[in-house]
């Protein structure tokens, strides 16, 4: 939904004027460089918006400009170029406000610097709300720690809490405020699979209860896939996609993206004649799309490695100098040194 006038928010930028029509977080032509030994490119040219009450992942290999990005959207650094407005409004940079950072907005940071390692869960969270309305101070501090799972914990030191629980503190810690948005720096990095998927759960119950918008950073896609509407795919610096999980997914617009979700095979034109695809451009085919089989006894691939992964298995096959990874559902079948048999089921062509 866009951006409807509204009046200017209490850290408003002197002389700002708000533009309407725009998604609720918008940038444009953004960049931030860096001063070293020479000028390091962070983040550069971008243009994207981020829609109200939905979860929006920023993707990318190390280094791509995730973290910049977030801070440049929290107003923790001041773009070289280019904006950032919050329902319409110019985000005010660490120069123009003296508590850096968008009122509307609370960031967890990755590595808990924020916690308070030797006071208990609850006055760390509760220390976050004023003292002007104890009754509204205790009420929304046990609600918090309720809806995070955390009220066995209250009495507890965050020195003696696991990483998974600290990682909650935080959460709860930031959304005691009542935000409109909540940004979040790799806040599954710490976390073990299981805890990851209900810590996913609980986000996306309060994105849903509450309409807050959530934007967080992430390495590794796969942890995001499930849980955020959009993604934002960066590449050295560079917006390179934007979409939904399932479009970036199934119609990857180039290789980058489609390794990095879906851990694709990518072939030249005369890699795909070698399995029967014409094709003048490169293309890609994830590892799901094949059915393996014994039938090809002389044609089959060599399986190097078949790599455990609980229900399947990635098989590594090399067939003279093509190599694939491919994903096998019966463990087991195709031990390394036997041969397989492979039929493309689908692949994706780029345009
Ligand atoms: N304060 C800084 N001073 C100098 N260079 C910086 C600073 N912050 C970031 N950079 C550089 O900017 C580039 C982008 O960094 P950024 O932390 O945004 O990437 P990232 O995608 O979040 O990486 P990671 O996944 O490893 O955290 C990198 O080359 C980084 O070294």
């Amino acid at each position: 939904m866009a951006v409807t006038p509204t009046a200017p928010p209490s850290c408003s930028v002197p002389n700002d004027v708000q533009r309407v029509g725009l998604p609720l977080i918008h940038g444009e032509k953004l960049s931030r460089f860096f001063q070293g030994k020479e000028q390091i490119t962070a983040v550069r040219g971008l243009n994207f918006g981020i829609n109200e009450g939905e979860v929006t992942a920023i993707v990318g290999e190390s280094g791509s400009g995730k973290s910049t990005l977030l801070k440049l959207i929290y107003g923790l650094l001041e773009p070289d170029e280019g904006e950032v407005r919050y329902r319409g409004w110019r985000i005010p940079n660490p120069r123009e406000k003296l508590i850096p950072g968008h009122d509307a907005m609370r960031m967890v940071s990755q590595g808990f610097d924020d916690l308070n390692t030797y006071a208990n869960v609850w006055d760390n969270v509760a220390s976050q709300l004023p003292n002007t309305d104890l009754d509204a101070k205790v009420g929304k501090t046990e609600a918090v720690l309720q809806r995070l799972r955390l009220a066995h914990l209250t009495t507890q030191r965050i020195a003696d809490l696991s990483g998974g629980e600290k990682q909650r503190v935080a959460i709860a810690r930031a959304l005691v405020n009542e935000p409109e948005v909540l940004l979040m720096d790799e806040p599954f990095n710490q976390v073990d699979a299981s805890f990851r998927e209900t810590l996913q759960q609980d986000i996306n119950a309060i994105v849903h209860e509450t309409g807050i918008t959530v934007v967080l950073v992430s390495h590794d896609p796969a942890e995001v896939l499930s849980m955020a509407q959009q993604l934002l795919i960066m590449k050295e610096g560079l917006l390179l996609a934007s979409g939904t999980p399932t479009s970036l997914y199934q119609e990857p617009p180039d290789t980058y993206v489609a390794r990095l979700l879906a851990r694709s095979n990518t072939l030249t034109p005369e890699e795909a004649n070698e399995l029967g695809i014409q094709a003048d451009t490169a293309i890609t085919i994830h590892p799901e799309w094949f059915v393996l089989s014994n039938d090809q006894p002389n044609d089959g691939f060599e399986v190097l490695d078949a790599l455990f992964k609980g229900f399947y298995e990635e098989l590594i096959v090399q067939r003279g100098a093509l190599r694939l990874h491919v994903f096998n559902l019966k463990p087991g079948q195709y031990p390394a040194g036997s041969s397989v048999g492979l039929e493309v089921t689908r692949f994706h062509r780029y345009r």
